[in-house]
Parts: C-alpha cells; sequence; structure tokens
C-alpha cells in the first residue's frame, strides 16, 4: 500500500464511531479514492450513505475486496475471529489489514489463527479516543486529532505494512506509540476498562437501591462525570471485559481492598488517613490533567 499517494480502495468492516471518523478524515485529505462500507445492521449502513461516511455498501465478498488497499476491522472485539475467517479466502494478497479494538492480544489471536498466511500483513492498532455514543451517525471529523494511536507489532511484522498503518493515523492527527499487545492490555486494563466496569457497577447500586430512582432527581456535576461512561455500548464493553478478563480480574482484586481501606477508614474514623488518602488521589488527577 502506497500511502504517498491516494489510496484506491478501503473497505471498513464495521462503519461506526471509530472506523467512520477515521475514514470521514481520510476522505477529506484526499487520501482514498473510494471506502466500501461492511456492516450487519443495514439501517446503520444506509445513514452512512447518507452522511457520505461510505460510498459504496456490500457484503464482505470477492466484489468488495478487488483491488483494497486496506481491510479496517472496526467491529466489536469479539466479532474479530469470525470476520477474519470470512476474510481469509478473499484477501487479495497486496491488501493490509488492521484493527481498531481496545483489547489486542485477542486481535493478534484472530489475526494469527485464522489469517495465518497473510499474518505479517495484519497491524494491530488502537486509538485512544472515542467516546460514549456508537454507531455511523456518531462518526466525526478530527476526532483523532492529537490523540495517541497505539500499535502493537507482532513477532511477523511486515514493517512496511505497520509503517503504512501508521502513516494514514498520523494523517488524521493521531500520535503513534508501540507496544507489546501484553503490556498495551495491562495499560488498559489499568486506564480504561476497569474505570468502566467501575462506573456500570456504581450506577448499579443505585438501580438496586429501593429510593435509586427518587436519588437520581438530585444528582449534580459529579454524578454526571462519574457515570458518564456507564451510558457506553453494552455490547462492546461486554466484549472487552470478556477479552481482557485476567487483567481485569487481578484489578478487581485490588479495588476491592482500596474499597475495604476506605471501609476501615469511616469505621475507625480515621480522619487523618482519609486526609491522606483523598490528597494522594488528588494530586495524582491533578498532575494527570497537567499532563494530558
Ligand atoms: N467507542 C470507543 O470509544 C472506542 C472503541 N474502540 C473499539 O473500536 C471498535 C468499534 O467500536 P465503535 O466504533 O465504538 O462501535 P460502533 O458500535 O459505533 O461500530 C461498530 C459497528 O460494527 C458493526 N458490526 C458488529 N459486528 C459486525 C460484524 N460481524 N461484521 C460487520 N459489522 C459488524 C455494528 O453494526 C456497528 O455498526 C470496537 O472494537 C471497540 O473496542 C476503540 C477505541 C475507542
Ligand atoms: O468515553 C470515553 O471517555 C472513553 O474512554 C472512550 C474510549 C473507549 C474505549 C477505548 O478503547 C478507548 C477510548
Amino acid at each position: 500500500m502506497n500511502v504517498s499517494s491516494c489510496l484506491n480502495k478501503i473497505v471498513l468492516v464495521g462503519v461506526g464511531l471509530i472506523g467512520g471518523s477515521l475514514v470521514l478524515d481520510l476522505k477529506r485529505l484526499g487520501k482514498v479514492a473510494q471506502v466500501v462500507g461492511v456492516d450487519v445492521d443495514g439501517d446503520n449502513l444506509q445513514r452512512a450513505l447518507e452522511r457520505g461516511v461510505i460510498d459504496t455498501a456490500q457484503p464482505l465478498d470477492a466484489a468488495a475486496l478487488d483491488g483494497a488497499d486496506w481491510v479496517l476491522l472496526a467491529v466489536p472485539v469479539a466479532a474479530m475471529p469470525a470476520v477474519c475467517r470470512t476474510l481469509a479466502p478473499l484477501l487479495p494478497p497486496e491488501t493490509v489489514v488492521s484493527d481498531v479494538g481496545s483489547t489486542k492480544r485477542s486481535a493478534l489471536a484472530a489475526f494469527r489463527e485464522c489469517l495465518p498466511r497473510h499474518f505479517p500483513r495484519c497491524v494491530a492498532a488502537h486509538p485512544i479516543a472515542g467516546s460514549d455514543r456508537s454507531g455511523a451517525l456518531a462518526a466525526q471529523f478530527g476526532l483523532y486529532r492529537g490523540k495517541k494511536v497505539i500499535v502493537c507489532p507482532h513477532e511477523n511484522q511486515d514493517a512496511g505494512c505497520l509503517n503504512a498503518v501508521a502513516t494514514l493515523w498520523r494523517a488524521a492527527g493521531a500520535e503513534i506509540w508501540q507496544m507489546s499487545a501484553e503490556e498495551h492490555d495491562a495499560v488498559f486494563a489499568a486506564v480504561s476498562h476497569l474505570p468502566h466496569l467501575l462506573a456500570f457497577s456504581y450506577v448499579h447500586q443505585l438501580l438496586d437501591h429501593p429510593q435509586g430512582t427518587h436519588y437520581l432527581q438530585f444528582a449534580g456535576s459529579g454524578f454526571r462525570d462519574f457515570s458518564r461512561i456507564a451510558a457506553s455500548h453494552p455490547q462492546m464493553w461486554a466484549d472487552i471485559a470478556l477479552e481482557n478478563c485476567d487483567a481485569l480480574l487481578a484489578l478487581l482484586n485490588q479495588q476491592q481492598q482500596q474499597l475495604n481501606h476506605l471501609q476501615n477508614c469511616l469505621q475507625t474514623g480515621n480522619r487523618a488517613a482519609l486526609l491522606r488518602y483523598f490528597a494522594e488521589a488528588r494530586a495524582v488527577r491533578e498532575n494527570w490533567q497537567d499532563s494530558a
């Protein structure tokens, strides 16, 4: 794939927030002549056509893949093996394949097991940008400007394909970081997946409370900030939680110890310990905000 000139064709499988936003930018930049959209949701494809996110909607078959420079997989992480199995007999030899999923050991496993002959040309990537919105209507220009994209090279990686994928993300304004899939999954379990689980769990505390609905009427900005990510897509997060479940189980155990500590401070009325605990957390949050 020659990324210094305009790509002939991108096949986008999963025309939602993440894939849709990238192709919108690449089209506007004149980096691609044609975007073919593939999606299991026909209504979503229709909306994508109307908004100009994709140029045509097609099934994932030989005609769709004919002349494709890049197949961009932007489906829920659990759909990756099935999509890769469908792709296997259809992929032209020169086509580059990459994904955007939130878990990277699972993406590499799907590439390795379901696309063994194409494996060197498969690139695992993850943009650290997005929101709690989903579908083609959520796709937006400029989503990746100034945002990080993690790429996770593997044992048989074709360096040219890795560079080509990185160049396209950079064109959309992203900053590329490289790490192993193992490190990626440990990092994002801690800074992304666990917070989502905690937000879901906290909202459940209200749901299960007999007066929860009544209490919610009085919730303010603290509730809004803390619970925003509990409005994220349930299927997407169930997939992520299960694909990164070993890392998450260890972190949930550590989180329970944090809650035990808080409980202990309250039970013993230990104001000094509470102050220390809150001040340490506040400093971490303030430093992060200054550097983010
Ligand atoms: N939402 C976010 O903030 C972020 C999401 N991601 C990852 O990006 C991927 C896509 O997420 P979003 O764009 O947010 O989701 P989305 O729900 O907006 O888009 C996914 C699309 O894939 C389609 N789809 C599902 N199964 C399919 C299949 N087997 N074949 C074809 N299409 C299929 C759905 O109908 C949907 O239109 C996920 O793997 C997610 O983990 C990565 C970074 C951020
Ligand atoms: O909504 C938010 O703030 C997010 O955290 C978006 C997000 C969701 C999943 C990812 O893998 C990366 C980013």
